[in-house]
This record gives C-alpha cells, structure tokens and sequence, in this order.
C-alpha cells in the first residue's frame, strides 16, 4: 500500500480533511517558503487532537540542530525531512539525539552526482526524491527512480514533486514506490484545496486497488465469504481490524521491508529466459524467479507479513496447513526468526512425498503433526489445522498459505503476495519499456497466481492465464482442475470453485505435485474466471514432469513441480506466438525438494 504525505499544510480545515481521509503523513513547512509555518502556529493548529492522526512532518532546509530539537519538540513532530545540504553526520546525529524519524530529501540530477545518495542509507530512515528543490509544482524524469533505487538500497522510497490527482496513478502503475507526497498539486490559487485533496487520496487508493475487492462481506463477486464456525467469527473480525492496523503501522512497513529484502532477498530478479526462448521459437519468456527466495519458494513473503501480525498483535504461537511443505518450511522459517512457537499439520501421504521439508520444518524447531484423515494431503491437512484453531483461537495465530480460507485470509495473502507483481511490473518496464502480454502462473490455492496477477488486473491489454494440475488427464478421476471441472461449493469456509460428486461430497484431488492437489481454489480466482479477465487452463503430470526436465536442461534451473505446471503452458503456448509478443511465467519454487518423487515417476534415475 502506498503511504501518502501532503505537505504544506496551514489550516485546521486541511488537517481536518487529512484525517478524515486518513492520509498517513502531514507535512508542515518550516524552511523560507510561502507555506512557512512556525512551531507554535503548528502547536496551536494540532490542539486537542485525537490519537489517530496522520504522522507530523516537518520539512527543513539547513536549520541549526538546536532549533531542529526545540520545533520537533513544540510542534510535536514525528518526522524531519532534510531538503538542504545536511551531511550523513548531521542526519545520524539527529536522529540519535530525537525520537524523530529522518527523512532526506534528493533533489534529483540525474547525473554521477546522485551517487552521493548511497551514503545516506545507514543514517536516515527513508528518502523523498524531488525536484532540484522541495515544493515547486515540478517533476523530476521519473525514468531516473530504478537507477536511483539501487542507491537507497531497501529503505522507503517516498516520490515528490509535480505530483497532482491527474498523474500520480501513472507514477504508481510504472513505478515501485512506498510512498507520495504532494503539495502544489492539491492547491487552487496558492491554498490547498480539500476537493483536490480528496481526488489526490482516493486515486492513490484506487491505484493500490487493494480494497476494490473483496466486498465488506468479503466476497469477490458472488465467491468467498466467512463460513465458519461462531467460535471463530470473532477471531476473524479482530484478524481484519489488526490487519487494518498494523498494515498501516510504518514500523510494521519497516520490519516487512527489512526481512523482504535483507532476509529474504527481495527483489528477486525477472530473468530473460534466451534459451527457453530460442528453443520454443515464438515469443519471448521472463522468468519472475521466486525460486531464488530464502525457503526456495514465495510462500515466505507472506510468511513474514502473517508472522510479524502474529507477533505485534501478541500471539506466541502459530499454527499452519502444509501441502508440499513449502508453506510449513516458510511458516517454521519465520518463527524460527520471531521466536514464535510452530506446529504445522501435514498430510501422512505429504510427509512421505516431502520428507526433505519435514526433516526441516523440524530442525528449526516446528512441530509437524500428520494429517491421518480422507486422502492424507493438504485438505484433510486445513481441516486439521481449522478444528485445532477452533480450540485454541485465544492464544494461536493460524497462518493460512494461499489466497483461501474465510474472509479476511484470501485479501491477506494475496496483498502480501502482490509484491510480486509489483516488482515484475516495474522490472519489466525498465527492461523493454512496455507491460508483458501475458502472464503464466500455477494455480493450487492460487497464491503465487494472484500475487503476480493483482497489480495486473486493471491492464486489458495483459492475458492471465492460471494453469491447474490435470493430473493423469481431465477425462480421468485423478486430476485437481478445480475451475475446469468444479461447481461452486463451500471448503474451509469460503465459497467457489469446487471438484465435488453428484452428492455434494468433497472429490480428492490428484497432481504429482504436492503443491497442487487441492480441490478448491482461492474466491478470488473464481471470480476472475467468471468474469473472464484470466483463463484457466489444465496441464497433466507427464507434461509438467517434461517440463521440470527441459527447464532443468537447457536454463539450469531446476523448478518446482508446480513451477513446472506453469513452464508447461508456456511450452505451449509461446511457439504459436510472434517473436515480439512478451511472456512472464512466475517460477514460484525451486524444485529441490521434487527430485526424489520426479526421479520415481521416470523410473528410477539416479540422484
Ligand atoms: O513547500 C515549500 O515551499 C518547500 C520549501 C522548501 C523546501 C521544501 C518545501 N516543500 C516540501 C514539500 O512540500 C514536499 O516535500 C514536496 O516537495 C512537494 O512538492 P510539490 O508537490 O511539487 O509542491
């Protein structure tokens, strides 16, 4: 989500306006300017506020430290955002001598000079980019931000300068940023104008798109939903308050950040895949490679997001469902590093094909509880883990894999997953200056899917295609092609698509892919199927095992079965398509942990 700052503010209206659209920063002028304000008008103008209100910036230009110390103090502020010549020994002497955030501002050159920027990383606690000075109404070339990002390494990146409600959704569509800040932009004749303020705000929001759904019911269309049991209705309601809370929180965006990118290894790179492309003979194939996550997997980036929910809202315990048990490792990872106490339910069948992730799960401390019931994979595994949570809801946090489960758990994951589309968006856009045509992901639950897919939705012109496992055929019974073959049903408290007998009854699903054999799918995706914005299509096991060998070969890179799923499609599809037209495929996992059952299925290799 991107944090918004307005600047230059003057007025109780225009503070008032701030909270009632809860902007997360306020900026107030101290440096010459006509929208200087002194310390005690800010005092005056913030009296008798209320606790939720949007963070105090002040904004300074090579003020003395002591007067910096009496206004941080007077004005009550939270934040000093340095647009003048102060040094990285200023900056880290300030922040240690207030309990500020510093902020500095970057006057873009787009030359060698704004190499200076990197000596600011250790010392300051985000940097604004803007014009050559702040407050002009003037932008800065926006095609320097990927250059300048490598500067700025993993701290929040705030964009200013010429921003207005007109051109700010453009910034946001080709541009990763974490925050906004505008001042020009929302004023009429030299004041701020509420209206302007108000269009400014709500088109940041709708670029984020995050609430356009689900629905206050958590419904995707006609899909999702919370049907549950009553024990855990309130459960849900206080996990969507907290979720709202703390996802607005900057210490919260600042500790996700930090493990995104220095535990993790986030941005993970989006890879020209020239030999797959040469091979196939037709279109050109990204490779958005998740694979090269801590864990192996992008399961871990909403691992961090649920386990730091988990630990500020107070829980010392987490449970989890497993399918291949690359979501348990990720869960067993994240408390390992949390210090949060694990235990992940797992299919018997699951803990005989993925006995690698359960030696592991174990060594960083978890404790793997079989799932002995129905078909022994991941849905008996969720049931396990939903009757468990049902009796321990006071002190347990369940971190649900996939963009499934009850509302609010399928807007949860996906909008951590959504990092991932995030940054194929913006490394696409430096490395051919257009978006993809099409995007490829597999589809168990449908988490690595939807988070490539979101930040996509709202492009026509981008093709989603979802690929599910067929198992040994659709025209079989072993096969887990949930929108190709399912009706719309209820499973783990959610409605949508579902592979069910002429009874009603739940069908077991098949894949060779642990990962995949479910026999729902997130609402979401039920939606988007419905609606006809992504396709759906199957792949069987023998094609996704060719797939997991070509890629193997001739990219040396071993993927996921599930990956492989998605590689698949694209062996498909690409040759039939011109050499101009751009694919990107979501390599979700690494397939380390498939060689020993991809090794059985061809027979007995050696490995
Ligand atoms: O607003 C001013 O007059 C000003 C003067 C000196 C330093 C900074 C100043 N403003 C900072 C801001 O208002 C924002 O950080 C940003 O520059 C807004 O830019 P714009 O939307 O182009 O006005």
């Amino acid at each position: 989500m991107t944090l918004i700052k307005v600047c230059g503010i003057k007025t109780r209206a225009a503070y008032d306006k701030l909270i009632e659209l809860r902007a997360d920063y306020v900026g107030f002028v101290f440096a010459k300017s006509k929208r200087q304000v002194t310390a005690e008008q800010v005092a005056d103008l913030v009296a008798s506020v209320g606790q939720k209100r949007p963070a105090h910036v002040g904004v300074f230009v090579n003020e003395t430290l002591e007067e910096l110390l009496r206004i941080a103090e007077v004005a009550q502020l939270d934040v000093l955002q340095l647009h003048g010549e102060e040094s990285p020994e200023f900056c880290r002497d300030l922040r240690d001598r207030t309990g500020c955030q510093v902020w500095k501002a970057w006057g873009v050159k787009n030359d060698d000079r704004d190499a200076e920027l990197g000596a600011y990383t250790d010392v300051v606690d985000a940097i604004l980019l803007d014009n050559d000075r702040g407050g002009t109404g003037e932008k800065f070339p926006w095609g320097a931000i990927p250059a300048l990002r490598a500067y700025t390494k993993n701290l929040p990146l705030f964009i200013a300068g010429g921003l207005h409600p007109d051109n700010v959704g453009e910034l946001l569509a080709s541009h990763l940023t974490d925050g906004v800040d505008v001042s020009s932009g929302v004023e009429s004749e030299g004041v701020k104008d509420l209206a302007k303020i108000k269009a400014f705000v709500t088109k940041v929001r709708e670029s984020n798109m995050t609430k356009t759904y689900p629905d206050q019911r958590g419904r995707f269309g006609k899909f999702g939903g919370k049907f549950v049991p009553e024990t855990l209705m309130s459960a849900l309601e206080q996990l969507e308050r907290d979720y709202e809370t703390y996802t607005k929180d900057p210490e919260f965006i600042e500790q996700l950040r930090y493990y995104l990118h220095v535990y993790s290894g986030r941005p993970t790179s989006l890879y020209y895949a020239k030999n797959l492309t040469e091979k196939l003979g037709g279109a050109k194939v990204y490779l958005k490679r998740e694979d090269l996550n801590h864990t192996g997997a992008h399961k871990i980036n909403n691992c961090l997001g649920q386990g730091l929910l988990a630990k500020m809202t107070g829980k010392k315990r987490v449970i989890a469902e497993t399918g291949a048990g690359q979501h348990g490792v990720a869960t067993a990872t994240v408390s390992a590093l949390l210090g949060l106490e694990c235990t992940v339910f797992m299919g018997e069948e699951d803990i005989e094909r993925q006995k690698l992730n359960v030696f592991r799960m174990k060594l960083m401390g978890a404790e793997v509880i079989p799932a002995t019931s129905g078909t022994k994979t991941l849905k008996d595994a969720t049931n396990e883990a939903i009757r468990h949570w049902v009796e321990h809801v006071e002190d347990t946090f369940y971190i649900i894999g996939s963009v499934v489960g009850p509302h609010p758990y399928p807007m949860i994951v996906r909008d951590f997953q959504r990092i991932i589309g995030d940054e194929t968006r913006q490394q696409i856009l430096e490395l051919e200056g257009r978006l993809p045509d099409t995007i490829v992901a597999c589809v168990g639950g449908g988490s690595n899917a939807m988070g490539i897919f979101y930040p996509f939705l709202n492009d026509e012109s981008v093709d989603l295609i979802g690929v599910e496992a067929s198992g040994k055929g659709i025209d079989t019974e072993e096969h887990a092609a949930t929108i190709t073959l399912g009706r719309p049903g209820i499973i783990h408290g959610s409605l949508t698509y579902l592979l069910q007998d002429e009874y009603g009854q739940v069908q077991p699903a098949h894949s060779i892919s642990a990962g995949l054999d479910y026999p729902g799918i997130g609402p979401e995706h039920a939606h988007l199927a419905d609606t006809k914005r992504a396709t759906y299509v199957p792949i069987t096991d023998d094609e996704a095992l060719e797939s997991f060998q070509l890629l193997s070969r001739i990219e040396g890179i071993i993927p996921a079965l599930e990956s492989s799923h998605a590689i698949a499609q694209v062996v498909k599809l690409a040759p039939t398509l011109p050499k101009d037209h751009i694919i990107v495929v979501s390599l979700s996992g690494r397939g380390d942990k498939d060689v020993h059952s991809v090794a059985q299925a061809l027979g007995g290799i050696e490995v």
